[in-house]
């Protein structure tokens, strides 16, 4: 990654003004937060004020009388303002904190509705952990700034403002001469928030990159471990740690020149201030009462300027938070509901792909645009699906078979809707997937996959999750763990109320995948699709679950992606795949005996209780073709 790279500018004030739908409804206690923090800081610059007229007033009457009457009155006021601003203090951090939690939590959950909404496509490119990192430490980066960082800039630059303005007003020409200061702080701040910028983007880039490292080595442990690659893995991440360690150092370097800057500049100012200020007292041109209001304001004045730089990073870093949550928000969902859907009364479960065409959309995300300029936006896309024309049968099972990467998965994928095709379309009894709601298409398709997601809950929520609502929900379980063949569930310590690990990995592959069968089973589709989802079970269980789906899901269209002959020969029908279109359809024992590539497809499954590939007939052209199962 270039450490020069920048994404497209846009005007800090710009960019947070985006928040604005999320931020409405916390504007009245915003506002009642502000005025407390500006309540407080007028107290405090009311302060010096009455420090001048205690010095000039009570104090100088008080020489040479017994009369103390005006100096505890001058005690009075000064305690009052200071338990004032104490009390404000307490009060805007008690308006201002609820609210940017609020924001933070309605930013997170619409992020988080979002990414649901989001199709396939944006999840294969996007990294877990760019993601994780953009919903989590990002939001809760602005929480603060919204909570502190916003309040404290407003507040501070006021207090700075009206400050030097009551210096300008009661020390004339020091006052005019502190303000000068005021020049080279605001080239510094310049060149030091475009430099800023640039590397707060760059760590909450790399922090997400950390994430990503992170989600995937736990993901995958268990590969780490069984291959004995976890120095790499720990190399690796050491590497990525201390990038970001290194980032972190220049961004605190960066931060503290300027700090270190603006400190020294007003200190300077104000010795110099200093100077002339007694000098001017000893002529007589301003009274003792003003030089100590001077400095007691300049005190004041100190603290919010020695903030700025923290304020200023803080702000500069939740406009990349910003940036950087709305390029997910922003990203289009490509797979959306049509504007009228379609609901015919009856579906029958016949399943049509006309004439369609698919490539995998390869445009970068915002991030990897601008991190890798060189990047083509548009690259040639490469056809997976080169004009398919296929009919199911309502009811009918049918196979598809082809070589590794031939696209069967790509082509199942079309009928929920997980991509749209590029170019003609998917029918279910005649109308077009894109014109039924996702919602209604997805109760109509259930979808099963050979790597078997589960969830960290119990075996009835993993396999409910897709059932119908209105359902004997314990009829649906106990028909989708038969026809599955994970009765096993049952004697589990809990039996289908046991939880079942993060990603079901407490369990074997085979039960997984019989879990995550159950549970397509048990959402009752008039279309089941099926991505070679018994590949981990032995095949007698294979068997077992095929004869009981044929059984009991007599009247569902079924689309199995077959990776082993007894899949195939289970099928009412077999469709090939081959260079991207559909090569030949027909029945097991007919293909077998007139078409040559199916003949060297089917030589090449793995099934334990088959000779082998050796015994095929295989196409010189095809022998060497990787062959997947
Ligand atoms: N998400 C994706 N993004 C880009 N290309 C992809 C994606 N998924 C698959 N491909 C590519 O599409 C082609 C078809 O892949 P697909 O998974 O559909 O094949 P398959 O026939 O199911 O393979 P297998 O039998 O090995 O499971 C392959 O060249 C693959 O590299």
């Amino acid at each position: 990654m270039a450490p020069s790279a920048l994404p497209p500018s846009t005007a800090v004030v710009a960019t947070l003004a985006r928040l604005y739908p999320f931020f409405r409804p916390a504007i009245p206690r915003f506002v009642a937060g502000m005025l407390c923090a500006l309540g407080a800081s007028l107290c405090a610059l009311g302060i010096p004020q009455a420090l001048r007229w205690a010095v000039d007033g009570p104090l100088m009457g008080a020489v040479g009388s017994s009369d103390r009457t005006g100096i505890w009155q001058a005690i009075a006021l000064v305690l009052g303002l200071g338990m004032l601003e104490a009390g404000l203090i307490a009060a805007r951090r008690a308006f201002i904190l609820i609210p940017g939690t609020k924001v933070e939590a309605s930013m997170r959950l619409a992020l988080f509705r979002h990414l649901q909404d989001l199709p396939s496509a944006f999840h294969d490119q996007w990294p877990g952990g760019q993601l994780l990192s953009r919903s989590m430490s990002d939001l809760g980066m602005l929480r603060r700034w919204l909570s502190f960082g916003l309040v404290m800039l407003v507040v501070n630059t006021t207090t700075i403002a009206v400050g030097i303005g009551l210096m300008v007003h009661g020390g004339g020409w020091l006052g005019i001469a502190y303000l000068a200061g005021a020049l080279p702080v605001i080239w510094f701040s310049y060149r030091f928030s475009s430099r800023f910028r640039r590397i707060s983007r760059l760590s909450q880039d790399q922090a997400g990159d950390l994430a990503t490292t992170v989600e995937e080595s736990v993901h995958g442990i268990r590969v780490l471990k069984a291959f004995g690659r976890g120095r790499e893995a720990y190399q690796n991440f050491s590497v990525q740690a201390d990038q970001l360690r290194r980032t972190e150092m220049n961004k605190a370097r960066t931060l503290g020149a300027f700090t270190f800057a603006i400190t020294a500049i007003s200190e300077v100012m104000l010795g110099l201030c200093l100077l002339a200020g007694v000098w001017l007292a000893i002529e007589g041109q301003i009274s003792v009462g003003d030089l100590v209001a001077f400095f007691a304001t300049a005190v004041v004045v100190a603290g919010p300027v020695e903030q700025l730089g923290h304020l200023v990073s803080m702000t500069l870093y939740a406009k990349t938070a910003v940036d950087r949550y709305f390029e997910v928000l922003d990203s289009p969902n490509t797979v959306a509901d049509p504007e009228h859907p379609r609901r015919p009364d009856e579906v029958r479960g016949q399943v049509q792909f006309d004439g369609v065409h698919f490539s995998y959309p390869d445009e970068p995300t915002p991030d990897q645009a601008w991190r890798d300029p060189d990047r083509p936006r548009e690259r040639p896309r490469t056809e997976v699906l080169d004009g398919i024309d296929l009919e199911i049968r309502p009811g009918e099972t049918m196979a598809l078979v082809g070589l590794t990467g031939s696209g069967k998965s790509t082509l199942i994928s079309l009928v929920p809707r997980l991509f749209d095709v590029t170019a003609g379309a998917v029918r279910i009894d005649g109308v077009d997937v894109r014109d039924y709601s996702r919602h209604h298409l997805r109760e109509i398709v259930s979808i099963a996959f050979e790597d078997s997601t589960l969830f960290s809950a119990t075996v009835r929520e993993n396999v409910l999750l897709g059932a119908p609502q209105g359902h004997d929900g314990e009829e649906d379980l106990q028909r989708a763990l038969t026809v599955a063949q994970a009765q096993f569930a049952h004697a589990l310590p809990r039996g289908v109320d046991t939880t079942i690990g993060e990603e079901g990995l407490s369990l074997s592959g085979g039960q997984r995948q019989r879990l995550a069968l159950a549970r397509a089973v048990a959402a009752r589709p008039r279309v089941l699709v099926l991505d070679d989802p018994l590949s981990a079970l032995d095949v007698a269980t294979e068997e077992a679950v095929t004869a009981q789906l044929r059984q009991e899901l007599a009247g569902t269209t079924t689309l199995v992606v077959a990776h082993r002959p007894s899949t195939v020969a289970l099928a009412d029908r077999v469709a090939v795949l081959q260079d991207g279109r559909i090569s030949a359809v027909g029945t097991h024992t007919d293909l077998l005996a007139t078409h040559e590539h199916y003949r060297f497809v089917i030589s090449s499954l793995v099934d334990p209780t088959s000779a082998g590939p050796e015994d095929a007939a295989v196409p010189p052209s095809t022998r060497s073709a990787e062959v997947g199962f």
